[in-house]
This record gives C-alpha cells, sequence and structure tokens, in this order.
C-alpha cells in the first residue's frame, strides 16, 4: 500500500491492489479545502459529469456510484469516519476500477488533474439543501461560471471591504483559536431586491475558490433537527447563503412555539374563517441560532444571508457573532447607473462577459476558450432559439463616458433597481446610443405603470 501527499494540499491519498481489483484511496483531511478535493478529481465537462460531481451528490453519506472511465467500470464509494464524539475525522474516497494494470487508475489522476487545470478553477460548485429520500441533505446542483467582481456595482467601497473582510477571515484560524473564538463569520446583506446581493455573494465564491451550499429557510419539512444536521454537515471552508432569512421567521410562532400550548389564537376565535395557511417552515428562531452557533455548528464557513426585509429581524439573529457584518444594499444611484453603463457596453465589459460565458459553455458543449476570444467585440443574443451576432459600435472611452454621463443623468437616484436597469438595457445590447435616446421615456413610463 502506498500513501502519499499531494504537495500544496491537504489531500493524501494510496492505492492498494487485490487481482485485477485496483482501488485507490484518497482521504481527505477534515480541514481539507473543496478545491484541492476539485483539484485531484474534478474532470470538467465535456467529458461528461465529473467524478467529483458524481461524488459529491451524496456528500456525507457512504453511498457508492458507479461510472465509466475509458471502457473501465468504476466504482466510487466515500466513507466518513467519525471520532468517539461523533465529530467528522476523516473522509475516504475509494475508487475501484477492474483492469489488468492500475495504469489506468493514474491515467485517471492525470486526466483529472489535467482537466481540472484546464477549467482553471474558472468555476465554483452550487449545492442545494434539498429534501429526498426522507431526509433533508446536501445536493450539487450546479457548477457555474464564476463572475468577476468587476461586473458587479455598487456604491465605492463596499465590495473591497468585503472580500477584504472574507480573506482576512480565511486566513486568522489560528488567530481565532488562540483566543478561544468561533472561527465563524457572518454577513447580512439586505435592501432592495434585484440589488446585487446574490450576485455580489456568487461573485466573491469565485474570488475566494469556495463553493456555495444554499438553503431556504422556508423548505417544506425543514425543522430544527434537518437545519441543525445540514448546518454541521458542511465542509470547512465553504460559502453557507441563507436567502431571505426574514421568510421563515416572520412566523410568530417562530420566536417560542410552545407558548400558546395549542391554545387558538385571538383571530382564530373569531366567527370569520381563517384563511388556508401557508405551509410554512418549522425552523424556529431557536433551531436557526443553535444551527449558526451551537456545538455541532461547521467551523470555518462564512456565513451569508440575505433578506429584504432588515426591520423584521430578531435582534438575536443580528447581533455579532452571528451576522457581523451588515450591509445595506439600496435601489441603483446616479453612480452604479453611469459605472453598469460604461461596464455594459466597454470592450472590457463584453470581454468579461464573453469570458464568462465561454466558461459556461465549456461546461456545455467543448469549446475552448481560445475560440470564443475570437469573438470578443460581438454580442450574442438569443431570440427564440435563433442567435443574433451584433457588432458593438467602436467607441471611444470620452465617447463611453459621455453616454454614460447622458443615461445616468436620465435615471432617478434610488428610484430604480440595478435588475431593472439592467434589464433595460439588455433591450439595447449593442446600441448605447439608442439607450441613451430612450431611457427618459422607459423612466416616465415605469413611474406610471408604478403608480397604477
Ligand atoms: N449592483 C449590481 N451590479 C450589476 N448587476 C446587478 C446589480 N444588482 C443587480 N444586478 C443584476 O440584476 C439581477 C438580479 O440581481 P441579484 O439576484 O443579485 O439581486 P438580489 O439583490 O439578490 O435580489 P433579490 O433580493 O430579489 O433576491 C442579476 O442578473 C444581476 O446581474
Amino acid at each position: 500500500m502506498i500513501t502519499r501527499h499531494i504537495p500544496g494540499s491537504t489531500v493524501g491519498w494510496g492505492n492498494k491492489n487485490r487481482g485485477n481489483w485496483h482501488t485507490i484511496f484518497i482521504s481527505l483531511d477534515p480541514t481539507c479545502d473543496e478545491t484541492d478535493i476539485n483539484y485531484a478529481f474534478s474532470f470538467g465537462q465535456p467529458k461528461g459529469p465529473s467524478i467529483w460531481d458524481k461524488v459529491v451528490v451524496h456528500p456525507v453519506t457512504t453511498e457508492g456510484i458507479s461510472l465509466w472511465y475509458k471502457k473501465h467500470w468504476v466504482w466510487v464509494d466515500r466513507i466518513v469516519e467519525t471520532d468517539s464524539q461523533g465529530v467528522e475525522s476523516c473522509r475516504i474516497l475509494n475508487l475501484t476500477i477492474l483492469a489488468w494494470s492500475r495504469k489506468v487508475l493514474d491515467r485517471l489522476m492525470l486526466d483529472a488533474k489535467k482537466a481540472h487545470q484546464l477549467n482553471g478553477h474558472r468555476s465554483i460548485c452550487v449545492y442545494a439543501a434539498k429534501f429526498k429520500y426522507s431526509e433533508y441533505q446536501w445536493w450539487h446542483m450546479a457548477c457555474r461560471a464564476k463572475r468577476s467582481l468587476q461586473s458587479i456595482v455598487l456604491d465605492p467601497g463596499i465590495k473591497d471591504m468585503l472580500l477584504e473582510d472574507a480573506r482576512d477571515f480565511l486566513a486568522s484560524k489560528q488567530w481565532y483559536d488562540s483566543r478561544g473564538i468561533p472561527f465563524r463569520r457572518g454577513y447580512l446583506l439586505y435592501g432592495a431586491p434585484g440589488s446585487g446581493k446574490s450576485s455580489l455573494i456568487h461573485s466573491i465564491a469565485g474570488e475566494l475558490k469556495l463553493n456555495v451550499y444554499v438553503m431556504s429557510l422556508s423548505g417544506v419539512g425543514l425543522d430544527d433537527d434537518a437545519l441543525r444536521e445540514l448546518v454541521s454537515s458542511l465542509p470547512t471552508r465553504c460559502i453557507l447563503l441563507m436567502e431571505d432569512i426574514d421568510v421563515a421567521l416572520s412566523n410568530p410562532l417562530n420566536r417560542d412555539p410552545r407558548k400558546k400550548d395549542g391554545k387558538p389564537s385571538p383571530s382564530s376565535t373569531t366567527s370569520t374563517p381563517a384563511p388556508p395557511a401557508l405551509p410554512r417552515s418549522r425552523v424556529t428562531l431557536s433551531g436557526l441560532l443553535n444551527a449558526l452557533d451551537g456545538i455541532a455548528a461547521a467551523e470555518g464557513r462564512l456565513l451569508f444571508a440575505t433578506t429584504n426585509k432588515y426591520d423584521a429581524l430578531d435582534p438575536a439573529l443580528c447581533r455579532p457573532g452571528r451576522m457581523d457584518l451588515h450591509i445595506e444594499f439600496k435601489l441603483a444611484s446616479r453612480y452604479q447607473a453611469a459605472q453598469f453603463f460604461k461596464y455594459f457596453f466597454s470592450p472590457e465589459g463584453h470581454e468579461k462577459i464573453q469570458k464568462e460565458e465561454s466558461g459556461a459553455k465549456e461546461n456545455t458543449s467543448g469549446q475552448t476558450a481560445e475560440t470564443s476570444l475570437r469573438i470578443l467585440t460581438s454580442h450574442v443574443v438569443t431570440v427564440g432559439g435563433v442567435r443574433h451576432r451584433h457588432e458593438l459600435p467602436d467607441l471611444s472611452p470620452t465617447e463611453l463616458s459621455s453616454l454614460a454621463d447622458q443615461f445616468s443623468r436620465a435615471v432617478p437616484e434610488r428610484e430604480f433597481s440595478m435588475a431593472s436597469l439592467q434589464g433595460y438595457l439588455m433591450c439595447y445590447k449593442a446600441d448605447p446610443h439608442g439607450a441613451v435616446a430612450g431611457i427618459a421615456e422607459w423612466v416616465l413610463r415605469e413611474k406610471e405603470r408604478a403608480e397604477q
């Protein structure tokens, strides 16, 4: 049996052979960064779904899966070892292959490595909490192309502050340990819908090479126990995204469900029959707080919670230690409108969009980055399944700035969301002059619509 340590990572691996059965096992240190695991195991598309993609479908179960590699049948299973207190101590991936020679496995490892390098860490994996087979588990949903931070336009300083804070946190494990402070950090992003909260989180995940675990507290059947299980089974170093955190907790029963002792609420004593209640989450506030900072809560994770109703949140949830930074996202300022316009119509913006698109395309069609870079300044629009390519007019930086300035002057301060401005600009994908000419009328129309 050979055990080796992959340099620069926390993944150790070895192999053992029994006749024509060859097994390679990879023991994953519990502090292992998910990207290290990906490094060893991700097979980028278009070769087919990655081994890692398949394996992570059951991130904490030992359920095995099989797949084909170069006409060889490969059996992959996963073992989670726990210590005497039930805390995960080690994860092991076993890959077993039937072949004359174990060289196939070596090739598989090399291919995994090459494919991952080719993929250039261009994507992040998104997992969602799903209720399947009578329990909640993390399921691999998709690999998403990273979104450049530059494509998100906020008021100056916000992005850098958030990114720096998260970077600093991830590099400070020792500092937290030495002071006995739980190694966790929480960010609460709140404010107007369509102002970039989710986009920013995905972009930060890309910058920090962290996978994103998304959950909604209002999920049907989610209760305190399931929530605790989900949170405690998170890997170290990841982003936990709790979307619309107010939704479940707006239920007044959640603060303390036992208070009412099963007595009918005042509204139900009136003669008017109450409308049928919508299915509500069974997560209580205390259950949520326990999941976030109880003994079993995962360490090393970044929590991002989003809400459109900041005032509806309980102060206990928002206190430092749970939500360390609160960041308000407002409707678009004129500054944002101008910057977004410039990004949208600049060749660099297009370049970024093309690169992001090429990353996404590689995942499905096998197109290489080189091919897509050749169409840098053209824009691909899909209408009813037909692709049209629009050439972006050649604008000098001064012209672009001037157009952006005119555009932003027509957009009233803090009245429209960035999502709605994006929606408007999408109608003028390669026509910045048209976008400027039409904006005043669009603003009027939208205002009238809002008043109706
Ligand atoms: N500040 C921004 N900069 C660039 N694009 C933005 C910005 N805000 C929103 N968008 C665009 O608008 C769309 C919606 O954004 P996003 O989902 O991030 O908003 P949100 O604040 O999370 O919304 P909600 O609260 O409704 O979930 C995305 O396609 C995104 O590209």
